[in-house]
């Protein structure tokens, strides 16, 4: 085995403070992952969530659904299980296949997408209380390259931008969440449909 595989395999370290990122380009065979793009954009039951922000229901600039064993409502603030889809055999696969790679187990996946540039997530933790205490998020991009920004909650640390090209995946091990946000910025640029989707473990006994 070279130097080169081994590297890949352990991925390329973005980020080891208060928490870590850790990347890597070309997870699937190109084939799988472009198969992967064209079946959830064309199965996937993507909804406009309402969301509450001061006071206000604000429409998400984005479509998303759950696939796996467990969704959650981000109406309710991700109190509230739903029902999500089932993982298809190619999700499957690629969930698996992160799973290997990332040395985590993942029980639920909410897929994001953003239909172009005016579509965004604004700067957040995925640090809801039914993520538990120390969650490892592991986010998997299919389509169009958008840039992931990271900024410290108290400013130690500058900010960072990632671009995510398709199939590449992004590993945000712990306690990332508790002092880092994220956010995927709007874009003038013209930019196609890009999916993300971000597997996580939802604490099977979690209900209020
Ligand atoms: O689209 C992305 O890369 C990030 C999505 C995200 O932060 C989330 O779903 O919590
Ligand atoms: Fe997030």
């Amino acid at each position: 085995m070279n130097n080169d595989l081994f590297a890949s395999d352990e991925g390329i370290a973005l980020l080891d403070n208060n928490g870590a990122v850790t990347y890597w380009p070309n997870l699937l065979p190109s084939e799988q992952a472009d198969a992967l793009l064209k079946e959830l954009l064309q199965n996937s039951y993507w909804q406009q969530e309402q969301i509450q922000m001061y006071g206000q229901q604000h429409q998400q600039p984005r479509l998303t659904c759950w696939y796996g064993s467990y969704g959650v409502s981000a109406a309710s603030g991700y109190r509230q299980l739903t029902q999500p889809q089932p993982f298809s055999p190619g999700l499957l696969a690629l969930k698996e296949c992160i799973e290997t790679r990332t040395g985590y187990r993942y029980n639920s996946v909410l897929a994001n997408l953003y239909r172009d540039g005016r579509d965004s997530v604004g700067y957040h933790a995925d640090d809801e209380a039914i993520l538990g205490d120390r969650p490892t998020i592991a986010s998997y991009s299919l389509g169009a390259t958008r840039r992931f920004l990271l900024k410290h909650r108290r400013g130690e640390a500058n900010n960072l931008g990632i671009d995510l090209p398709h199939n590449s995946l992004l590993l945000m091990t712990a306690p990332l969440q508790q002092h880092w946000q994220h956010a995927i910025g709007k874009t003038r640029r013209p930019v196609g449909e890009r999916i993300n989707l971000t597997f996580r473990w939802l604490q099977p006994g979690y209900n209020r």
